[in-house]
């Protein structure tokens, strides 16, 4: 392992009885990144993260931080590490201020005066008198934030700290983000908000029913041939005529109003449409995003998973 890796999960595994929460799942987090693990609901993001920060024990599999390996018995490795996950726990009686206070009296060594640049960092320091209970749901994020930043720590590991947020507070959290980890800080973030973790992520791993469906540098992952956006008057008949010109369905995606067409020219589109009596009444290039690379390696697994459970069929028929 690279000294500059920070947190390196190996083939982590957690069943449930019969759920399989996590099946496999690998990945390497280098220092200074900022580490998007991305997935719709239910994909097991929650689980990994609980597995990383050893709250729960992996079925199979190791987790190390820092170079010391992660259970719910060993967890070492996890001092240098701050973190928000689901709604963080807080005095709701008492103000924010009061709550940092509190936390403060666990890490003496770190000067007081920390407090209030935490709190102006996650920008409460407004309303840091304030009682809790009157906060909003992104307010409270960002105090979790800043209770998470209070012990300087070189790794964020962060469950949806977007929840609930309005745009203008995502916004102000992607900056705050940056700006750490251009101290150094290493953040590893877990979201379902694909195009949102697009915009600040080095490296993502896009996960799906427990499994790494994609990974590698964000701009390698975009770095797919282009995507033309189509528009006809017959949805159904565009699609039909398209599927007969891509090599593959996964290059086709439906986007409300629109058809995404991956791996053909524009020319090719408009060609093979003209030629069916279907003009389409626009046709653009688009930047390919997070959303399109995962629903294309989502349906290329769900191809291969149902090409295997043909294949079994077939086998247990002869
Ligand atoms: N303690 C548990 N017992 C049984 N099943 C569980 C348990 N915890 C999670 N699961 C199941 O494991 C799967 C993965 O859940 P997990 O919360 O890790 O996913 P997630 O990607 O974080 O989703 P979300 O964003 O909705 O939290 C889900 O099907 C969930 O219902």
């Amino acid at each position: 392992m690279g000294s500059d890796v920070v947190i390196n999960v190996s083939h982590a595994k957690k069943y449930y009885r019969t759920v399989h929460a996590v099946e496999d799942i690998s990945l390497q987090v280098r220092s200074g990144e900022i580490y998007g693990f991305l997935g719709p609901n239910g994909s097991g993001k929650t689980t990994t993260i609980g597995m990383m920060l050893g709250l729960i024990y992996p079925t199979g599999g190791t987790i190390e931080i820092f170079g010391e390996q992660i259970t719910p018995m060993h967890n070492a490795g996890l001092r240098r590490v701050g973190t928000l996950m689901g709604s963080p726990s807080m005095m709701m009686a008492y103000s924010a201020r009061r709550n940092m206070q509190m936390l403060h009296r666990l890490y003496p060594e770190v000067p007081e005066q920390r407090i209030d640049q935490v709190l102006t960092m996650v920008g409460l320091s407004d309303v840091n008198n304030r009682p809790v209970k009157q906060f909003s749901t992104g307010m409270k994020q960002r105090l979790g934030l800043a209770l998470a930043l209070l012990g300087q720590p070189d790794l964020l590991i962060l469950d949806e700290p977007t929840n609930g947020m309005d745009p203008v507070g995502m916004h102000e959290i992607r900056l705050l983000l940056q700006s750490l980890a251009k101290q150094g800080v290493t953040i590893f973030i877990s979201s379902h908000l694909l195009h949102e973790m697009q915009l600040i992520c080095n490296r993502v791993a896009i996960v799906r029913k427990g499994l790494v469906v994609a990974e590698g540098k964000v701009e390698d992952l975009l770095k797919t041939e282009h995507v033309t956006r189509i528009k006809t008057r017959d949805q159904q008949k565009a699609v039909q005529l398209l599927g007969e010109l891509v090599e593959s369905q996964r290059y086709l995606h439906v986007n409300g109003p629109y058809v995404d067409v991956q791996s053909v020219t524009a020319e090719k589109i408009i060609e093979h449409l003209v030629a069916h009596s279907l003009t389409p009444s626009e046709v653009f290039p688009i930047q390919n995003n997070l959303e399109n690379v995962f629903l294309q390696f989502a349906q290329e697994a769900e191809k291969g998973a149902e090409t295997h459970a043909v294949e079994n069929a077939a086998v247990r028929e002869r």
